[in-house]
């Protein structure tokens, strides 16, 4: 008799238990980065002057090849499943609910949660009773998600009309430094005086940074106007989470934050924040 041949599944696109074995998740981390090498790389190519054309479309065609956004989004919502540890919507909701956030708020009236970069219509379904939550990605993979770039949101539209904002895992995935500051200064902007900002980063953003530490990361967010209300992370771990509190108006002036400025030396990473100079300030 024939022995039964069982079929292969791809790393990549399998949803069975095998994708939760560290080697498949080790496969999902090499692909979102190489994924987040080749936004990089394209982005820095439609920068260019004498942009190789050649070039640009060998890196659209290797994105494609990766699968695209979809595959990305599809790998990093295998990293939210329960299996391993869940989304970070938890961190967030726990840290509200320690501040006494919750008890402000009921059916009647909801905390008005930004969702950015949500990969599932409902990760804060649990807490529904008292989270008003939107999300938005740039790509939706539901109806109940609204397409939207974070960056293009029309900010008189949407001055003062959130209580929270939840940045997880997407300033790491935005490929220019400044961007990543245009996100953090937005964001400050949009929110209503004492509300909350959520950031998720992979924790070698930070830790392994040549141009960020926790402290330069810490004073940046302080000349935002944001104060650190909680911040997580473990030694060798794999992400850090922070929340952080609009206290204050931006005080973003005289170049501090808006250049790169080498921090550490060593075998390092380049993931780097840039602020720019306040527009008020500006029109002043
Ligand atoms: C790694 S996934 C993060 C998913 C989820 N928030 C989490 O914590 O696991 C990053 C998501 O951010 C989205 N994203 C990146 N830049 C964005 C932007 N400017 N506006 C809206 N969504 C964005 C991407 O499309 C992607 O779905």
């Amino acid at each position: 008799m024939t022995k039964a041949r069982k079929r292969k599944q791809p790393i990549v696109s399998s949803l069975s238990s095998n994708a939760t074995s560290s080697i498949a998740a080790q496969g999902c981390r090499n692909v979102i980065r190489q994924y987040h090498v080749l936004l990089k790389r394209r982005k820095q190519l439609e920068n260019d002057q004498q942009l190789h054309e050649q070039s640009l479309a060998d890196i659209e065609a290797r994105i494609h090849a990766l699968g695209g956004l979809e595959r990305y989004q599809q790998l990093s919502a295998l990293g939210q499943r329960e299996e391993r540890g869940g989304g970070s919507q938890k961190v967030l909701v726990n840290w509200l609910k320690e501040l006494n956030v919750h008890h402000s708020y009921d059916n009647r009236r909801k905390l008005r949660l930004l969702e950015v970069g949500a990969l599932k219509p409902d990760n804060f379904l649990s807490s529904s009773s008292w989270i008003d939550c939107m999300p938005i990605d740039l790509h939706s993979r539901h109806p109940k998600i609204v397409e939207q770039d974070f960056l293009l949101l029309d900010e008189k539209q949407h001055l003062n009309r959130w209580e929270a904002i939840s940045l997880s895992l997407v300033l790491n995935f935005v490929p220019v430094p400044k961007d990543r500051g245009r996100m953090l200064q937005l964001a400050h902007k949009i929110l209503v005086p004492g509300g909350f900002l959520f950031l998720v980063l992979p924790l070698p953003c930070v830790a392994n940074s040549r141009y960020l530490t926790f402290d330069s990361l810490k004073n940046l967010m302080g000349s935002i106007g944001f104060s650190e209300k909680r911040a997580r992370w473990r030694k060798n771990g794999k992400m850090a989470y922070w929340l952080y509190q609009k206290t204050s108006t931006s005080k973003v002036s005289g170049g501090s934050f808006c250049q790169k400025v080498v921090l550490r030396s060593g075998q390092r990473n380049n993931f780097a924040i840039l602020l720019t100079e306040d527009v008020e300030r500006e029109d002043t």
